[in-house]
């Protein structure tokens, strides 16, 4: 592709050449190849200014930076860019053109991998050929394959649109996590519409306040999508006003679902232990769903994919159809097994205070017995969440058990004892395999076991090292171990 291609993004009265040929872009100069186009960005361990000379050394043909930010001659031409991070999401949508043509993405801080998996699941249903990407990966008709982060780097999304596209993809729904906002990942996808589920305390480590958490996720409705585009808005959430009150502000055309909800209107559900039956108002229409998954939250979640399929034209009855055949994302309120006594015990993904407080309250109607929740905070993140998750778990359950979950470069015991802290009368086991063995041990009768922070994770990370783990696995082990 030559230079002048990406007039309207990068500068051109430069001393690149209109016609050089730029052979791939990158912003890691470990990864620079000759031709490439360099993008010094600034990170949050790093400033990718200092290895403007090595990507030069390497064959970059020129360096892209903010203003001011080289204080040497790399060696080759330095092009100087108010976004050095959009400039780099831009050009990567230059150079891997084709995306799919609906694409749709969804924001919040519960939920996401779930409106971004029912939105596919609903488009299959369809008959589309749909893709979702997000926190468990990659899936698209022959593709699931799992990804380190929810919303990938720029470059990575691009060249995966690109081949989506290309494979055939017409509709692909993805999460866009506040990092990836805030970072300009999104930045250059085509959207179609987008969605908003909720927000709460998360991300608190990268986020200075809340307000400015919820203006990295705003940037979707007030950057990201066109003017005129179905923006679906939970309408039951504390931050459901604000966040309808932006999309209005951009000119977007909002739809909010809920029971406050408008566009969907909830009017009644009936929860079961593993279903809900829910009446839903949609143009004057009532209809009436039989939801196969359990877990209040799981019914917004819902409401929010089939306000993005309706909204990218989707037929409300085929989208409703497709509603009572959707499958959770794997760990969400997942039931892996039961006890011979019919004890149930759920994998679950939360692993915030929002998530968990949910997920215990969910729980609790169908609850006989006791409430039984082993979980516990990841290292080298947010450690304000700490003691609030222990709160939230000993006034929640009836038996908490704190252990281990990615306690990454810090001391596990110090993650456990700021839990502790907030948690009087919790069991601390930190070995999070035995933790799970003594909670399936003392199932009795009508209890449920919630088994949290996990979900579709396969490792354990510890000192930098990931060790295979994975919570489906040790309940199925520790119920195999309960059978006489
Ligand atoms: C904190 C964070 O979000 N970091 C992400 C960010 O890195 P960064 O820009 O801060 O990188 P940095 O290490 O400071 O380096 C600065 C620059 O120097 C460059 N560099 C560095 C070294 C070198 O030798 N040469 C070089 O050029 C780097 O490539 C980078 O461009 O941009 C990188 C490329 O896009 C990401 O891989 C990286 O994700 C890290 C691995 C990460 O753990 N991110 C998590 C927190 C994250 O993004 N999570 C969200 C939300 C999850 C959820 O709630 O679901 C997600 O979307 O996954
Ligand atoms: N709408 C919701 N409201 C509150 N809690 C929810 C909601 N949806 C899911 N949860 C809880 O959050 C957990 C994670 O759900 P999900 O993976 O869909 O969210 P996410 O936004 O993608 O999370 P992450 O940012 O960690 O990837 C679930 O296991 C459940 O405990
Ligand atoms: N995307 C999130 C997932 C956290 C999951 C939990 N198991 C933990 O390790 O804290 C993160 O990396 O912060
Ligand atoms: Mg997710």
């Amino acid at each position: 592709m030559k230079f002048s291609e990406f007039a309207d993004i990068l500068p051109q009265a430069g001393p690149v050449p209109a016609g050089v040929e730029i052979s791939g872009i990158s912003s890691d100069s470990r990864r620079v190849e000759r031709g490439h186009l360099f993008f010094a960005l600034a990170g949050t361990r790093a400033d990718g200014a200092a290895f403007a000379s090595d990507a030069v050394s390497r064959g970059a043909v020129a360096v892209v930076a903010p203003k001011g930010a080289l204080k040497d001659d790399p060696g080759a031409p330095v092009l100087e860019v108010e976004d050095a991070r959009r400039a780099l999401a831009f050009s990567a949508a230059r150079l891997f053109p084709r995306q799919p043509a609906t694409m749709v993405a969804v924001t919040g801080t519960s939920g996401k991998t779930s409106v971004a998996s029912f939105t596919r699941q609903i488009w299959e249903h369809a008959g589309l050929a749909a893709a979702s990407i997000g926190t468990t990966g990659v899936v698209a008709p022959g593709r699931d394959e799992y990804g380190e982060l929810t919303t990938p780097d720029p470059i990575a999304l691009h060249r995966l649109l690109d081949e989506l596209a290309g494979d055939g993809v017409t509709h692909a729904s993805m999460e866009a996590s506040s990092h990836g906002l805030d970072q300009r990942r999104l930045d250059g996808v085509r959207l179609a519409a987008g969605g908003f589920t909720n927000l709460g305390r998360d991300h608190m480590d990268y986020h200075p306040t809340v307000e400015d958490y919820h203006r990295a996720k705003l940037r979707l409705f007030d950057t990201l999508m066109p003017k005129g585009a179905p923006a679906v808005i939970f309408a039951d959430d504390p931050w459901s006003q604000p966040t309808e009150a932006a999309a209005r502000a951009a000119g977007l055309d909002v739809r909010t679902v809920g029971r406050h909800g408008t566009f969907l209107s909830l009017k009644r559900v009936e929860h079961e232990r593993h279903r809900q039956r829910a009446e839903i108002e949609h143009a004057g229409t009532i209809f009436e769903v039989d939801l196969p998954l359990a877990g209040d939250f799981q019914v917004a979640n819902a409401l929010v994919a089939a306000g993005l399929a309706i909204g990218t034209g989707t037929p409300a009855e085929t989208v409703f159809k497709a509603l009572e055949h959707l499958k959770g994302a794997s760990g969400r309120l997942e039931l892996v097994g039961s006890a011979e006594n019919g004890a149930q015990v759920y994998v679950d993904y939360a692993h915030k205070p929002d998530g968990l407080e949910n997920v215990l309250l969910s729980v609790r109607p169908f609850t006989t017995g006791r409430v039984i929740v082993v979980f516990g905070c990841g290292g080298d993140r947010d450690r304000g969440k700490r003691p609030i998750m222990g709160e939230i778990a000993t006034r929640l359950a009836d038996v908490a058990i704190v252990t281990d979950d990615n306690p990454r470069s810090e001391e596990p015991a110090s993650i456990r004892a700021a839990i502790m802290e907030a948690a009087p009368g919790a069991v601390e086991i930190g070995d999070r395999h035995e933790a799970i063995r003594s909670a399936v041990a003392m199932l009795a009768e009508g209890d449920t076991l919630i088994v949290a922070g996990k979900g579709h994770e396969t490792g354990q990370e510890i000192a930098g090292t990931k060790h295979h783990f994975s919570d489906h696995e040790e309940v199925r082990a520790a119920l195999a171990e309960r059978r006489p």
